[in-house]
């Protein structure tokens, strides 16, 4: 090809941005390489930092952008300069060079000014250093990030029946929230899903890729072809050939090399498709579904390892999530709003407010306890401090990390702040119950689609008390929700089976008894925290032990826990 021939040719154009994906190509393999330290997808407070990383990768870009198109420029007219040489050359190539001129320039050009352009060249693999040092003090995603919150969108999308085509167009439970997701978010997405064996939920990523690439195929130059080949064979694979002929004929259309890299006939000749894949929902999405001290009951894996099938519970539970369950008019007749002043006697000048939501087992919430001040103080108290939030478990003798919990906490002493010890005060002044044994306060923050499935907040088995904990004994006997945040959508506190769902309002707390009188663990006080929908969710949690309350709450003169045993065994 004629030097002259290359001059304005969008190829060059083209690989600009083929450097520009491969860079970003690099920034991925080395995201995944290094331990989860930050595990983002748990809370907002982190994806915070991932904004701020963004927004100096965004500012480095433009700035190379510019540096990028001054240098083609340049580049350009050496080239419009060295062709012209070589047109007047080729008109009489002896002649040419007889001159000296043109011989020292020849020469002047491969020992000058080739080193030139290589250095200028170079200049774009300062990029990569750049972005290593911006790896070294910024922070970044890893893998499990960018898989758990596809894993997230799904719980959402399952949790509160959302469409695909609803969630990618912004929309969650009917209400426009962020921009459309473009068909190369949905795509990856597909993708991502396929390799989680979640191949229902692929192939309506997929579709929904291959529509709004139809609607509008643009950057579709930006991606090789066998960016998009791989999904047209997932599609096959799933017994949707008809979406792979539309995802293929894009490709034919406006892609030059789409055509001859690959075949679709014989691609979905030789293409197994997969069994179970047209209705995975129930054989798919299964996972050990956490029932604390029982064998793992099942619901959704997004792995595929289990074939169980979700409990009644959980379903009660996801509708109540969803709002779709409420007690009757009759379950809440003899509910009442009362006031408390009794425990304390400046609380006569300004009572609490308790609301009743279950008489038996009793379940209360204390309205206008914190103010938004205090609330701020506890959430900058506590924020430098959060990490990823472990379960306690029969099967498992430490704490650890479970999918069925996403969010992060700390612990706040009650002494680290007059406030955080005002917290303890006015729960005894509601409850009289003697809080001096009450573990530290828990403060947790759950993110988008945060969540924690169906648990008890005893401990089933008194071996697993905590003995580390100065002047706390015995078993939880209550646990206060403290709620530091109000919740757009989602996130409400649940329990199945008092068909009720509590929806967080900042600066009330949640009262509930998780003991019988007689200090046997309340079944019926399982309860869950739904998946965040939209917005940022704050908890602290105060767990009261029974020590020391046996006056305060002594027991009946018959046995009660019997009433809840039947809820032990989670159907
Ligand atoms: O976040 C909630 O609503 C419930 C939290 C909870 O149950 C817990 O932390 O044990
Ligand atoms: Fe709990």
């Amino acid at each position: 090809m004629h030097v002259s021939q290359i001059v304005g040719d969008q190829r060059n154009n083209k690989l600009f941005w083929r450097l520009i994906i491969a860079i970003f190509a690099f920034t991925r393999n080395h995201a995944n390489s290094s331990e989860n330290d930050n595990e983002y997808f748990t809370s907002i407070t982190g994806l915070e930092a991932l904004m701020n990383t963004e927004q100096t990768l965004l500012i480095d870009l433009k700035d190379y952008v510019i540096k990028a198109k001054q240098q083609i420029n340049l580049l350009e007219k050496e080239i419009s300069k060295i062709a012209r040489e070589h047109d007047l050359a080729s008109q009489n190539l002896e002649s040419y060079l007889a001159n000296p001129v043109n011989a020292y320039k020849l020469i002047k050009r491969l020992f000058v000014d080739w080193e030139v352009y290589e250095e200028q060249i170079a200049e774009v693999i300062n990029f990569f250093k750049l972005m290593d040092e911006r790896r070294k003090n910024f922070q970044f995603p890893q893998l499990e990030d960018f898989d758990e919150s596809a894993i997230a969108l799904v719980r959402l999308q399952q949790t509160y029946q959302l469409t695909v085509p609803e969630i990618a167009a912004g929309k969650l439970n009917g209400i426009q929230y962020g921009y459309d997701m473009t068909w190369t978010d949905c795509l990856v997405l597909g993708r991502q899903l396929f390799h989680m064996q979640a191949y229902n939920q692929t192939k309506f990523w997929l579709k929904e890729s291959v529509k709004r690439l139809q609607q509008e195929p643009d950057r579709l130059e930006l991606f090789p072809s066998d960016f998009l080949q791989e999904p047209t064979e997932y599609l096959i694979r799933l017994g949707d050939a008809d979406t792979a002929l539309q995802l293929y004929k894009i490709i034919a259309k406006h892609k030059e090399d789409g055509r001859g890299s690959f075949k679709i006939k014989e691609m979905i000749q030789s293409s197994e498709i997969l069994p179970n894949a047209a209705n995975d929902n129930e054989n798919i999405w299964k996972t050990p579904y956490h029932v604390s001290g029982r064998l793992c009951h099942i619901h959704f894996s997004i792995y595929g390892k289990f074939q169980m099938q979700k409990t009644a519970e959980f379903d009660i539970y996801q509708k109540l999530c969803r709002g779709e369950m409420t007690k009757t008019a009759r379950e809440q007749r003899d509910l009442r709003c009362f006031y408390v002043y009794e425990n304390n006697g400046f609380s006569r000048l300004a009572p609490f407010k308790v609301e009743d939501l279950n008489l038996d087992p009793e379940v209360k919430i204390f309205h206008n306890i914190l103010s938004d001040e205090t609330i701020e103080i506890i959430k900058q108290l506590a924020s430098p401090h959060l990490a990823r939030s472990t379960v306690v478990s029969r099967e498992q003798a430490r704490a650890a990390t479970h999918n069925y919990r996403i969010s992060k906490n700390s612990w706040l002493a009650y002494d680290s702040h007059p406030s955080v010890l005002r917290m303890l005060r006015d729960l005894h002044d509601i409850t009289g119950l003697d809080m001096k044994c009450s573990e530290d306060l828990q403060v947790a923050n759950y993110g988008l689609g945060g969540h924690y499935e169906p648990h008890v907040d005893f401990f089933p088995d008194p071996s697993y008390y905590p003995t580390n904990l100065p002047g706390v004994s015995g078993n939880r006997i209550s646990t206060a929700i403290f709620y530091l945040s109000d919740v757009e959508q989602g996130g409400a506190t649940a329990f199945p089976f008092l068909k009720l769902a509590v929806k967080p309002l900042k600066g009330s707390v949640l009262f509930w008894y998780n003991l019988h009188r007689s200090l046997h663990g309340d079944f019926r006080t399982r309860h869950g925290a739904c998946p965040v929908l939209k917005g940022s969710k704050w908890i602290g949690n105060v767990w009261t032990h029974e020590g020391g309350q046996e006056l305060i709450r002594p027991c009946a003169l018959h046995q009660d826990h019997e009433i809840s045993l039947p809820y032990e065994i989670i159907k």
